[in-house]
């Protein structure tokens, strides 16, 4: 799982370096290997030259006659010895053995990557053709994907079953494929998954050229051959062909070229969530508040009768009305934060969510990080942070969860949801015995280069991370109950990497606590 979290992929770097270090020793074998067979070579050439020359001559030398027989005998087979020499193995065990201190990634790593891709293209919207080209957002951030690499990102989306991806990068695939000298994918490939893909995804006629353009490379591919006679079939049935044969001549149809899936009606797979595309629009930036609520939007200093606060306020920005929701700046250091960052490292595991029904903590996909806890006890900065916590909103941090810190990698995300538990959750937070999570701190602890905003979609409100800074807001009612509106998710990360740390303060022993300027009932 090492493409959920950015520090982690920064290990693949070295285990790339150590590959190409050995690949470049194995070729270097090779190569002598094979210099020793040309000077076999060039031997036995030049002795065939001066024997063929004048061959009675040449053997009524008894030398030459004894040297000929030799070098078809011991000679020889020192030949076939090198010949056969095998250095492959060796080396391919030696990069094996490595493979216990070098981090690898697995079969599922590249699913997650190709997903995360998949992720980021709807999200923002992101062009086939621009991804390819290695483009994000109009500015060229890598090398150009070949062919190949279009057709694996469709190979990887067809596994999953995920028809729509699979169309979009074949298709990319195939129109690389025509302009690429030196091909990194067959034809016939990449023609396999687009055609039934395409028949998947709804367009039966393209299917069926498609189909017919891989009978032409491949005459007798049995599969095929059954999916042309099903799609004539089905066309028949829908009226679009006619006659018994009629697109049955391979050689006669001709495809539109370059292929082009906008010809063709596509959808995304379905989806359980009714508010992705509102979702999405604030992950893109592109939804903005009523500017009425806006409007009234204020910024204050913030002292809580809190001594170190009268020399230094703390600077708060009203980020939304009913519910309250807003922003503390500068109320972590980049001292703190780094401390932060480097305990957490080595304990991150893969985030979990809790199931509704067991209340277990589980993976799942809507939500891709890494994560860990960390006491207050354990170090002078955690205690810290988590004091100040309490110092600006006047909370009781006794009973407070430890500090989550998260670290989200490329397409990392955590699709909408509520940080309390629901009535229906009835196992959830029941070992803590402290009631529900009454509020929410969330700390960023980087800047985020292109996404990975936190949207509130009832409210139309993005809080894009600014390093140091921290949203806070309540999450229930002065009653107990869960406020929806403050259904909140984070956005996929387009590009760097997104360090946040929450602090989840519980319902007990607030009972009594109304912290000057956020009373406890602001939340509605
Ligand atoms: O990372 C974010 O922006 C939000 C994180 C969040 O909602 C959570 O961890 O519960
Ligand atoms: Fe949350």
């Amino acid at each position: 799982e090492v493409f959920t979290a950015v520090v982690d992929m920064e290990g693949l770097v070295s285990t790339e370096l150590e590959l190409v270090r050995h690949l470049d020793n194995y070729i270097q074998a090779e190569e002598t290997r094979l210099k020793q067979l040309r000077k076999y070579l060039e031997e036995y050439e030049s002795m065939y030259q001066e024997a063929s020359a004048d061959v009675t001559k040449y053997l009524a030398n008894p030398i030459n006659a004894y040297l000929l027989v030799k070098r078809l005998t011991a000679d020889w087979k020192q030949v076939e010895g090198v010949m056969t020499q095998n250095v492959g193995p060796a080396f391919v065990h030696n990069i094996t053995q490595h493979r216990g201190v070098l981090r690898f990634p697995s079969d599922e790593d590249l699913n997650g990557a190709a997903v995360a891709l998949m992720r980021l293209q709807d999200t923002y919207k992101l062009d086939t053709h621009a991804l390819a080209e290695g483009k994000l957002l109009g500015k060229k951030y890598s090398r150009e994907l070949t062919a190949g690499d279009c057709w694996e990102l469709g190979r990887q989306s067809y596994n999953n079953g995920d028809h729509y991806h699979t169309v979009l990068w074949m298709g990319e695939a195939l129109n690389k494929y025509e302009d690429e000298s030196n091909k990194t994918v067959s034809r016939q490939d990449i023609l396999e998954y687009l055609a039934f893909s395409t028949f998947k995804q709804g367009n039966v006629k393209e299917a069926l050229q498609l189909t017919h353009e891989l009978l032409k490379i491949v005459p007798f591919h049995q599969r095929a051959l059954g999916n042309k006679k099903y799609y004539e079939d089905l066309l028949r049935q829908q009226g679009v062909i006619q006659r018994r044969g009629e697109t049955g001549d391979v050689d006669n149809v001709v495809m539109d070229e370059p292929f082009n899936t906008a010809n063709l009606k596509l959808t995304k797979p379905s989806d359980q969530l009714p508010e992705r595309e509102n979702y999405e629009k604030l992950c893109r930036g592109e939804k903005l508040m009523d500017p009425k609520v806006e409007g009234r939007l204020r910024c204050r200093l913030v002292t809580n009768n809190v001594p170190f606060f009268y020399i230094q306020p703390i600077k708060m920005e009203e980020a939304y009305h009913k519910p309250l929701i807003v922003i503390y700046h500068d109320v972590i250091s980049d001292d703190e934060i780094e401390t932060v960052k480097k305990m957490a490292q080595p304990r991150f595991k893969r985030a979990t969510v809790q199931n509704s029904v067991t209340g277990n903590l589980e993976p799942a996909n809507y939500r891709i990080s890494k994560s860990a806890w960390l006491k207050s006890e354990e170090h002078d900065h955690v205690f810290k942070v988590t004091r100040r916590v309490g110092d600006v909103t006047g909370l009781d941090m006794a009973t407070a969860e430890d500090l989550q810190v998260v670290n989200y990698g490329i397409g990392g995300h955590y699709e909408p949801h509520f940080d309390y538990a629901r009535k229906e959750e009835v196992n959830a937070f029941k070992d803590l015995g402290w009631g529900n999570r009454v509020a929410t701190w969330l700390f960023y602890m980087s800047d985020v280069e292109a996404g990975g905003a936190t949207v509130f979609p009832k409210l139309n409100l993005a809080l894009w991370p600014q390093k140091g800074s921290a949203a806070f807001w309540y999450n229930l009612h002065a009653n107990g109950e869960g406020n929806e509106l403050t259904r909140h998710a984070a956005c996929p990360v387009l590009t760097g990497s997104k360090w946040v740390s929450n602090k989840w303060i519980h319902e007990r022993n607030q009972e009594f606590r109304h912290p000057c300027g956020l009373k406890y009932d602001t939340g509605m």
